[in-house]
């Protein structure tokens, strides 16, 4: 195999030396003998990235040009000159020469004909191994004609110049479209190359009429598909791992003319407080050898992992190939969707574990992209903050949500897709005083909802939202349907659903000029005090 890649060629970078393709065996005896990570009891890779163990999304810039001037959304992208990104390459070329560095080349996308062929170039071995977990590794024929089109430089060790480069701080991901690149450097969250590629796929598929989505997939025997969108933390990667479901992916995909199709070949998930119960299937991949595990905390004379020590973060993840899951699909596609799920993780404790969508309400929420982050782990701090990421992925999306959400609403008219809303937040109160959804009950919930017997109960119309609440489910108490009831004190419960109406509200105003009238009137109605 030649040790050629063209990007370094044509950007006259000479590397010390360059590991291309290699494989998983190599880069772990590599990344070992660098000293870049450990080895965990089961054989897991055990790596620490230091001060970023998360995405640096005030950090990352897109280059306003000519055409980026008309097809990026300024108002949810910050923007990067195009002098300043020059410059910024012309050091990282500076920066790469010299150094042993990786290079893998992989596919972002499982659709033949929508699949986009990436370099990624690595300082880190582990972060090479990462990418190749995560991306779709070509075969050997594909290897052989392989032509890329996108290229993704990161060195971590690269520190940023805000004077020099225009930057915010020491950190960047510079997104630039005409050039096909992303440069990232000052941090080794290894998550950043793969919202890469994500975001490169959201800026280029809608042009092919492909709808790019922050979401999970999982089908079964029947080519029953489902997608569940939802922010970080709303449950994409947990609920798609089903024992009776076939996994596609966790976490990106598209939909296409020919079905859903997985951007990655990969997973990558949270590995805080995992329970080996709820859990099973990702579980077992933290005693496995090739999964990479960022941030878990291990004992250094045992090597064995403590999931529940959130020393390191809070966000410690892990990433292994999709073929790590059993019941996991290899071709990474499957027929058109009959359910969509939002998930959303409701800390206020006022929506439901589960409820029916109209189209129009679909939308509504899509473009709403809402959960909320609880407060961080201090004692005495209870109030959750909403957040509404547009599209349930803001910081991936360059285009203007419009674009995203009417390609979706022509989809689901199309294939006539059933829509839900599935917060996996708190019940019995808010954060501080009611407790996260029970796995268990969610799933029992999605189930009933995959399998169509949802479609038969009786719902009520919620007062606040004005979507349809199932009052009963087999298998579930019917008390968790309607949170109200599950408030020691229901005045609290609905001043609070008041005030989440109100966000909703005014969160929206933004996009009542990019949907019709029916979408509007999905707008949640704070309810009038008894
Ligand atoms: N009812 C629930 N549904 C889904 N996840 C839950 C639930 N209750 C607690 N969790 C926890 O919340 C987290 C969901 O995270 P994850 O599945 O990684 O989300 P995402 O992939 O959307 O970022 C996991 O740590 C999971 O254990
Ligand atoms: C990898 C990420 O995605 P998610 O949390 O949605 O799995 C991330 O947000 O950094
Ligand atoms: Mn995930």
């Amino acid at each position: 195999m030649s040790d050629q890649v063209a990007i370094l060629a044509e950007l006259g970078v000479r590397p010390k030396s360059l590991r291309k393709n290699w494989k998983e065996a190599r880069l772990y005896e590599i990344s070992l003998a660098n000293g870049e990570a450990r080895v965990a009891s089961g054989g897991a890779l055990v790596v620490e990235t230091g001060q970023h163990t998360g995405r640096s999304a005030k950090d990352k810039f897109t280059v306003r040009d000519a055409t980026t001037e008309k097809t990026v959304w300024w108002d949810n992208n910050a923007s990067m000159t195009p002098e300043h990104f020059d410059v910024l390459l012309e050091d990282f070329k500076t920066h790469l020469a010299g150094q042993d560095i990786f290079a893998q080349e992989l596919f972002g996308g499982a659709d033949l004909d929508h699949r986009l062929p990436v370099t990624v170039i690595n300082e880190l071995a582990w972060h090479s191994l990462f990418i190749r977990h995560l991306l779709r590794v070509p075969t050997d024929s594909e290897y052989a004609s392989f032509k890329s089109e996108f290229t993704i430089i990161n060195c971590p060790t690269f520190r940023a110049d805000p004077a020099r480069h225009g930057t915010r701080s020491e950190t960047v991901i510079a997104v630039n479209f005409a050039k096909r690149m992303v440069l990232i450097g000052g941090t080794s969250y290894a998550g950043e190359t793969k919202k890469s590629v994500f975001t490169a796929l959201n800026y280029y598929l809608p042009t092919q009429g492909v709808m790019p989505m922050h979401c999970s997939v999982n089908t079964s025997d029947k080519d029953d598909a489902a997608i569940f969108f939802g922010l970080s933390g709303t449950g994409k990667t947990t609920l798609s791992a089903d024992a009776s479901r076939i996994l596609i992916g966790d976490d990106e995909h598209g939909w296409s003319e020919n079905g859903l199709f997985n951007f990655e070949g990969g997973c990558y998930a949270k590995m805080i407080k995992l329970s080996a119960e709820a859990e099973p299937e990702i579980f077992a991949t933290t005693k496995q050898w090739g999964t990479v595990l960022e941030n878990v905390v291990m004992d250094p004379e045992t090597r064995e992992l403590d999931l529940d020590d959130a020393t390191l973060a809070e966000n410690s993840r892990g990433a292994y190939p999709i073929s790590a899951i059993p019941n996991a699909s290899e071709s990474g596609r499957c027929g058109q969707p009959k359910n969509l799920i939002m998930l959303t993780a409701d800390a206020f404790g006022v929506m439901p574990p589960i409820a029916k969508l109209t189209p129009a309400q679909a939308m509504y929420h899509f473009l709403s992209g809402y959960t909320a982050k609880v407060a961080g782990t201090e004692k005495g701090v209870t109030e959750p903050t909403a957040t509404f990421s547009t599209c349930f992925g803001g910081p991936f999306m360059p285009r203007h949500p419009s674009e995203y959400g009417n390609l979706l609403r022509d989809l689901i008219g199309k294939y006539d897709v059933d829509c839900w809303l599935v917060s996996t937040g708190w019940t019995g109160g808010p954060y501080g005083q009611g407790n996260r959804m029970p796995i268990k009950a969610t799933r029992a919930l999605l189930n009933a909802a995959l399998d169509g017997s949802l479609n038969n109960v009786n719902f009520r119309k919620d007062d606040t939202f004005g979507f349809m609440v199932p009052e009963a489910v087999p298998g579930v108490d019917s008390k968790i349907l309607n949170p109200r009831s599950t408030w020691a004190d229901t005045a609290a419960y609905d001043k609070q659903a008041a005030k989440l109406a109100d966000m909703f509200v005014a969160n929206f105003a933004k996009f009542e000029p990019y949907v019709d009238e029916t979408v509007r009137a999905s707008a949640p109605k704070a309810k009038t005090p008894a």
